[in-house]
Formats: C-alpha cells, structure tokens, sequence
C-alpha cells in the first residue's frame, strides 16, 4: 500500500459545534473528527470499524453543464457545519482528507483527481465518505471504486443510487446528468457489467429515452410512488444479495422538497425521509458498505440549512 498524503486541493478545516465538556459522554463530531493522516497498519476490508474519511467533492460543473441550478460546489462545506454540533455516537474513527476542488473547464481532472484518492482510502481498509458536488461526484466516485484493488482483484461491487433520476443521459459533454452511463461503458470496456439499481425514480422526470436506456442495461429500479418502507426493504436486501459490496450514492432530490429543498432540481413527490433512512441503516447493517457519497446538496437554495442537516443525519445513520 502507498501509504503517502492524499492529493487534496484544499487541506482539512477545523470543525466547529457547541462545546458541552471535553469527555467521551460530550463528544460531539467536532471533537471526533480528526485531519486525515495515512494508517500506520490498513484495517482489514471487513471490520465493522472501519474508519471513515471524509473528502468533499467541491464541484458545480457537472450541474452547470446539466444546465441546472449551480451551488453544490459550497455543500462539502456546510454538510461538515450541519455533522460537526451532532452528538457522537460511532464506534469508529472519523479522519477529514479536506477538499478536492473542480474550477470551470478541469471537472475530469477533478474527478481523476478524487478517483486516486478514493481508491486509496479504500485499498487502506477505510470508507470514504465523498461529499459532492452535484452528481458527476458519483463519476469521481466509481473511478476510486473500479481504480482499488479489491475490485481490480474481482469483487463484485453494486451500485445503489437514491435519486429521483437515472443520471443515464447520453451526451457527448460528461455532466451531472451522466455518471452511470459513463460508468456502464467504463465497465463494458473493462469487460464486466455495471450493476446499477436506482431507488426513487420519479416517471414525469425521466423521459421514454431514459427508461429505454434503463432497460437496455438492465438497471433495477423502484419509483418513487412504490417506496413503501417494506418495498424498499425488499428492494434493497435482493440487490445486496446479488454484490459482494456496494457503492451507495444519495442525491438528496429522492427526498421530498420540504424535506431537501437545497438541491438543484426539488422533488414534487419524493420518497419520504423514514424510507430513505431505513435503506441507510439496511446498508450500513450489512456490512457490505464499500464507498459512499452524498451528492447534489445546493445550500444557495437551502431554507435554514434544512438538507444540509438531513445529509448531515443520513451520514451519521450509515457509519452508525
Ligand atoms: N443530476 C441531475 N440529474 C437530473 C436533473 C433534472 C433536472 O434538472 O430537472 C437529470 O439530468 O435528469
Ligand atoms: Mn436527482
Ligand atoms: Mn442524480
């Protein structure tokens, strides 16, 4: 293992929240977070406590090129300011790797950029936790996870994205709109399949060509007026099933707009936050969780940082 320092753009902050004392009973994630330093000896890929390292994604390109509302490249920041006042309840190490930052025109050097730095967390036994950034993060993402060893060495890993959309757009210019399509020939190329499900398409935002492309590729999906809290359960236990490990991806527009206003494309419908949690805390029982992003908070249209703390509290429930 290259045990050398992350390529980071900007370097870990100090965390800030409310101070109740300096003890173990107190502890906060302010007080648990530590700046990221490479592990002495790797964690091995299956221990329950592994650590967790945190690396923001500060990228608005991909929503901008998906001419959408751009602001997510500020939400690595203020879903570390919603995670640091929580109480602190993990069995496991928290380390922050700081930022990797995507400026205009460099969004695949960006992405190539955070892909080694995942892939590393992941090959020192530890779970990146990847805050985006609208959802080209998860294009970051599966290049860390395809780039690790593991996987190299053939573990079967599945993708589970929470989102009211497929993110199957075929266009020449990669975008937010296009990260698992590009991950679907990414993977044919390599020879292998893309296993891809999607939990809480919304019909009247995806169009007969996305469903048609969703088809084609054999994506499993459930819509979001089927996200009975025992559909998604079911849902999400077969797709577990079929995957050694599993690459969970949340774009917070699968909430309901009252839920997770700050996002560049609100949910009118949207699958309910119990829902949502309860598929956290199924994938997190598990065991199987490998990688894991949060993507597409836009805090310019946040309303009192209202999906910043569900994000926040989604994060908290995986690592739990
Ligand atoms: N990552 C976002 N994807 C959606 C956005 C939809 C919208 O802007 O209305 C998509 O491309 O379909
Ligand atoms: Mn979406
Ligand atoms: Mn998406």
């Amino acid at each position: 293992m290259d045990s050398s320092a992350l390529t980071v753009d900007v370097p870990p902050q100090p965390w800030t929240g409310r101070f109740d004392g300096d003890g173990a009973e107190h502890r906060r994630w302010w007080q648990a977070v530590a700046p990221y330093a490479p592990p002495a000896n790797p964690a091995t890929a299956s221990s329950r406590t592994r650590p967790a390292v945190i690396l923001g994604f500060g990228s608005d390109e991909g929503v901008r090129r998906n001419k959408g509302r751009t602001g997510a490249a500020a939400a690595p920041a203020a879903i570390r300011a919603a995670l640091g006042p929580l109480a602190f309840h993990l069995d496991r190490d928290v380390l922050d790797a700081g930022d990797v930052t995507v400026r205009d025109e460099s969004l695949e050097a960006g992405q190539a950029r955070a892909g080694l730095a995942i892939s590393r967390l992941i090959d020192a036994g530890q779970i990146p936790v990847v805050l985006g950034g609208g959802h080209e993060t998860a294009f970051a993402s599966y290049l860390g996870v395809a780039g690790s060893s593991a996987v190299r060495g053939g573990l079967r890993v599945g993708v589970l994205n929470l989102d009211a959309h497929f993110d199957l757009r075929d266009e020449a210019v990669p975008s937010s709109g296009t990260p698992f399509l590009q991950m679907a020939r990414a993977e044919a190329a390599a020879g292998r399949e893309l296993r891809y499900a999607v939990v809480g398409i919304s019909e009247p935002n995806n169009t007969r060509a996305l469903f048609r492309t969703a088809a084609e590729l054999g994506v499993d999906y459930l819509l979001d007026e089927d996200c009975s809290a025992e559909a998604a359960q079911a849902f999400v236990a077969a797709f577990l099933a079929q995957v050694d490990a599993l690459y969970l991806t949340i774009d917070l527009d699968v909430l309901p707009a009252s839920v997770a206003p700050g996002v560049s494309a609100p949910a009118a419908y949207g699958v309910p936050l119990p829902v949502i949690s309860a598929v956290c805390r199924q994938v997190a029982a598990s065991g199987k969780l490998l990688h894991l992003d949060v993507a597409e908070l836009n805090p310019e249209f946040d309303i009192d940082a209202r999906t910043a703390k569900v994000a926040a509290r989604l994060v908290n429930t995986l690592l739990g």
